[in-house]
């Protein structure tokens, strides 16, 4: 093997550069960890009080005391429990188990989150933050969503915020969490606000309107029609007819243009995640609709955009 030529010499350029852009493939996960010790050493990302320099919107999304931040999210994500399973996508490929998590840890990610209560916390403070962000949201920019409605349940609402946000902004709904009994074990509701420790696979209490925030990409299609199954049991079972109101992304088509290239990237990473942590994955429009018409569902809209996620009402 010594007696050929390595590099044809016309392409030697080329191939440098191919080798460059390797490289850079190769070390992606240098961004995510040294955005991860910046904020552990909790050295940049400062306000500054004489104003020399202002943060940008990306840096104040990071700030550690920001209501709105994503550091919780940054923590838990980048946790190795859950980076570890990214070792284990080809042992999995090759396997009949679940999801690379199962591979990696021997057990379901929310059997893990119920016995290790680091993780749980983690996870918890990740989804919460990303609730404080979106339900503000929600209220300043889509109240129209929840007119007229006087009963709400946010299923798989976690530790309750977009639930008690709702239940402070619209003070005639009554709102319900249901969520898995240890994930609501020792909360305490109020007049407004309850919590259900439940599972949405088997029932879902009646209401005018069942919220489905980050829940259905966490499924594949088979568990999401039972969910949604149960969602649409709860909101016909009066007279009234309700809706369901989905927050998740809708992955948007490939263009011929670079200008939504990064938003595009970025939904399918979270398609990925969800193939390695759980069983789901993100869905086009066209997969979203036959879900809902599989699920029985007549119609559906869609009426905001929240950045990547999109706002859905779905009609029996
Ligand atoms: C990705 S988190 C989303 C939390 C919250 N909706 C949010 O967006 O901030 C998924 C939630 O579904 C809950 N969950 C998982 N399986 C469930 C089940 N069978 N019944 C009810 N809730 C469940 C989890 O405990 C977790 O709180
Ligand atoms: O690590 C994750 C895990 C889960 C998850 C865990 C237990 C469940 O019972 C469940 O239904 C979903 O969901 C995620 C998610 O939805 C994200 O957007 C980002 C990360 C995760």
């Amino acid at each position: 093997m010594n007696n050929f030529k390595l590099i044809p010499g016309e392409h030697a350029t080329e191939l440098l550069n191919a080798q460059a852009h390797i490289w850079n493939h190769i070390f992606n996960f240098i961004n995510s960890m040294s955005l991860k010790c910046a904020i552990q050493l909790e050295k940049m990302f400062e306000n500054d009080q004489e104003e020399r320099y202002a943060l940008t919107d990306a840096s104040r999304l990071l700030l550690k005391d920001n209501p709105l931040s994503v550091t919780p999210f940054l923590v838990a994500m980048l946790d190795p429990v859950l980076t570890k399973p990214w070792h284990f996508l080809t042992a999995w490929f090759q396997n009949e188990d679940l999801t690379p998590f199962d591979t990696a840890h021997g057990k379901k990610f929310w059997d893990y989150g119920e016995h290790e209560a680091k993780l749980n916390h983690f996870f918890s403070n990740a989804m919460a933050s990303d609730a404080r962000f979106v339900v503000s949201v929600l209220i300043d920019k889509c109240s129209a969503v929840f007119d007229g409605l006087e009963s709400l349940v946010d299923v798989g609402g976690g530790t309750g915020t977009v639930a008690k946000a709702i239940a402070d902004a619209f003070p005639s709904m009554e709102c319900t969490v249901l969520d898995l009994p240890h994930v609501v074990a020792g909360l305490e509701g109020s007049k407004k606000l309850k919590y259900i420790g439940g599972d949405m696979f088997e029932a879902v209490p009646p209401a005018d309107a069942i919220l489905l925030k980050w829940i259905l990409h966490d499924w594949n299609d088979e568990e999401c029609i039972k969910i949604l199954g149960r969602c649409k049991e709860a909101i016909t079972s009066t007279d009234k007819k309700g809706k369901v109101i989905i927050i998740d992304m809708i992955v948007q088509n490939q263009k011929e243009d670079d200008e939504d290239r990064e938003s595009i990237e970025t939904q399918l990473f979270f398609d990925m995640l969800m193939m390695v942590l759980v069983t789901g994955k993100e869905r086009n429009e066209k997969e979203w609709a036959k879900l809902f018409f599989d699920a029985g569902f007549s119609d559906y809209k869609i009426t905001h955009k929240l950045g990547l996620r999109s706002l859905i009402e779905v009609y029996p």
